[in-house]
């Protein structure tokens, strides 16, 4: 089976980047980059990454009108990732444009609730309920508009894998029993979120803010 660990990597320098991903790249299956990454390094930054051979995760979280995520989607194209995502509350329309415009070989999936907010923010936004619901409710909108598959805590993912059996299932917010999870609020540990149905794992800092990364990437790799 393939390593399912993809590394964000948030890290405000292109060589830095690249050194990091280089270490790791034996213990993990892919690299994501986000919005950090994207905004100061663009198509460049991702032909560069995409040379250290690992499938490429583009987190660039769509959400717009239907007609502007479309033309984003066209604009990723050329960069081929093998994943990228939308924003579920962009509503139905966007994820159905979203999916349309990307390339055969890319899995277009949404954000649910970031693994940032519990209940208390969701209130905030105006939305009631618990996050579960709110995800198993975004995430059927995700199914019933093509999309591949959702982002969710591990919190949800089961529940999640349950009513879409063939999905496929990003997972961030992990952490290691006893580490500190910084801004995430929903978190659960890289294994937990594997045997619960998880596709993709993502890890960010407890690789990258490691005292020695390659040994933080091979400890994670050893508990799947
Ligand atoms: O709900 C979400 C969606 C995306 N992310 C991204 O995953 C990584 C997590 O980084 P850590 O350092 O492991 O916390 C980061 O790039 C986020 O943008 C998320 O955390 N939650």
């Amino acid at each position: 089976m393939s390593n399912p660990v993809y590394l964000a990597l948030d890290l405000p320098r292109l060589d830095e980047a690249k050194a990091l991903a280089n270490r790791v790249k034996a213990h993990v299956g892919g690299i994501k980059l986000g919005l950090e990454f994207f905004c100061a390094h663009g198509h460049h930054g991702v032909h560069e990454i995409a040379r250290i051979g690992l499938p490429i995760f583009l987190d660039l979280k769509f959400h717009d009108i239907p007609n502007t995520v479309a033309g984003a989607m066209q604009a990723i194209h050329v960069l081929e990732p093998a994943i990228v995502t939308v924003h579920a509350s962009g509503g139905r329309a966007m994820m159905e444009d979203a999916k349309a415009a990307a390339g055969n070989g890319t899995k277009v999936v949404a954000v649910t609730m970031l693994t940032s907010l519990d209940e208390r923010d969701l209130a905030r936004t105006g939305v009631m309920g618990n996050a579960h619901d709110q995800v198993l409710r975004l995430a059927e909108l995700a199914h019933i508009a093509g999309l591949d598959g959702v982002v969710c805590s591990g919190h949800e993912v089961k529940s999640v894998h349950g009513q879409w059996k063939d999905g496929f299932f990003v997972v961030p917010g992990l952490r290691l029993a006893g580490h500190g999870v910084g801004d995430q609020k929903r978190v659960v540990t890289p294994r937990q979120a594997r045997d619960d149905g998880a596709s993709v794992l993502v890890v960010g800092r407890p690789i990258s803010r490691a005292d020695d990364p390659v040994e933080a990437a091979r400890n994670i790799e050893a508990t799947l």
